[in-house]
């Protein structure tokens, strides 16, 4: 019987020649990915335990991202916690404040992770890296915990759904348009416990950027992670890093393998889409209804990349954000960060009247610099529009394309950013 890219990978890391959905395994991690906000945590339970040990501190990566630069004393004793651990156990792949983002995308760029691997993480974005044609999951503190330990984690296998996307998709509709219809069709739940496989000649010719804002979002839509087979963007990705096809496994998909459920997707019919509060499967057409704004962010792991600061300063060149809206850009990483200084994009933004703040998860989940007050309209580039997610229980969130949020912001209503195709085409 066939297998499944992920089938492959977790039979590959538990000593088995084939996996079945469902079968309990005990699976090798390749990578543990550490932040300061779970890891402290599962820190905690293997010191109570006298298991104070590391597996392999070369096969940990740890950045801060969460609650840095530290904005009261207890966020500053997590970050404490998370680097003295760093510092004692000799983890050599430490992104510290200054030298790192938000740590998915840090983990993305820098090469170590590799096709074929796996890699857990106390954060449910982790399923980000699947891009790469590798098993990435969040667990929780007590997995990782165990992971950290013995580098090792049990899994169930989980089925995995096929998600086909084919055609072209119109100007101004992006990847983060394409996975919110997604789950506005198959629900908030609609793929639970299932890797979510993307396959089709949209995702051939999609960028690695386009594929992470894909992959990242599989855990809304309740999925174990999201996945892209190796290709040829993937492999000329990695030896941009350094990290030639000799250093990786590529896997793909049997032609007998089983898919639990096909989901198939024109992309040329999918419309710039915005997930209504209070739940990412809420999805409905930008600018269908007329929606007042009072924030509009830009961030995140799923649209902070510089693909994403691009789309927005095409819109925001020479114009500005509506009066009465607060707009703050966040560059996912420092790389990103500079990359935009380099290319005149923040000079944009600040021109447009948008504060563009330093690489960090911040206002995404409502700890600090962008918190939501109550009432407040924010249209986000994020991925969860949860009650309270980003603040004030009473404020709503819309989640939508870094696009979209531009165009919003500028409007000071949520907007359909084909409006400005003729600039992006323009710009292009
Ligand atoms: C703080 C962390 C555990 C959390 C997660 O796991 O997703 C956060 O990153 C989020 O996006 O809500
Ligand atoms: S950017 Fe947002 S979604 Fe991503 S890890 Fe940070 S808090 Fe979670």
């Amino acid at each position: 019987m066939g297998m499944t890219i992920a089938e492959k990978i977790l039979a590959a890391h538990s000593g088995h020649d084939y996996v079945v959905p469902g079968q309990l395994i005990e699976c090798r991690t390749d990578w543990v990915l550490c932040h300061e906000i779970t890891t402290p945590a599962a820190l905690r339970m293997l010191e109570e335990r006298g298991m104070d040990q590391v597996f392999n501190p070369d096969q940990i990566v740890a950045v801060p991202d969460h609650s840095v630069p530290a904005m009261n004393i207890k966020a500053a004793k997590m970050y404490q916690k998370l680097k003295s651990w760093v510092q004692e156990k000799g983890i050599k792949h430490f992104f510290d404040v200054g030298r790192g983002g938000i740590a998915h995308v840090v983990l993305e760029n820098t090469g170590l992770m590799k096709p074929g691997q796996t890699l857990v993480s106390g954060d449910s974005h982790t399923c980000n890296a699947g891009a790469l044609g590798a098993f990435a999951t969040g667990v929780g503190s007590t997995d990782l915990a165990g992971a950290i330990y013995a580098g090792k984690v049990w899994f169930k296998v989980p089925e995995t759904m096929l998600i086909r996307v084919t055609g072209q998709a119109q100007p101004g509709v992006t990847p983060k348009d394409i996975v919110l219809e997604v789950i506005k069709r198959i629900g908030a739940d609609g793929a639970n416990y299932m890797v979510m496989e993307w396959v089709g000649d949209y995702i051939d010719n999609l960028d690695m950027e386009g594929r992470f804002t894909l992959t990242n979002m599989a855990i809304e839509a309740g999925g174990k992670t999201g996945i892209v087979a190796v290709d040829d963007t993937t492999r000329a990705y990695m030896s941009a890093r350094g990290v030639t096809p000799d250093q990786y496994t590529e896997y793909q998909s049997d032609a007998d393998a089983t898919f639990k459920v096909i989901v198939e997707v024109d992309a040329a019919q999918v419309e710039p889409t915005v997930a209504y509060p209070h739940i990412p499967s809420n999805g409905r057409v930008a600018g269908s209804d007329r929606i007042a704004v009072s924030h509009a962010y830009v961030g995140s792991c799923t649209n902070g990349r510089i693909s994403d600061l691009r789309d927005v300063a095409r819109i925001l060149k020479g114009r500005k954000v509506a009066e009465g809206v607060q707009m703050i850009v966040v560059p996912a990483t420092q790389a990103i960060w500079k990359q935009a200084a380099q290319e005149g994009l923040l000079e944009i933004f600040v021109d447009a009247g948008a504060s563009v703040s330093y690489p960090s998860c911040g206002a995404c989940l409502g700890m600090h610099s962008g918190v939501l007050g109550p009432d407040d309209v924010c249209i986000s580039s994020s991925n969860r529009n949860f009650v309270g997610r980003m603040g004030d229980p009473s404020a709503q969130i819309y989640l939508a394309s870094p696009a979209t949020v531009a165009a919003s912001a500028v409007a000071g209503f949520i907007s359909d950013p084909r409006a400005y195709n003729d600039t992006i085409n323009a710009a292009d």
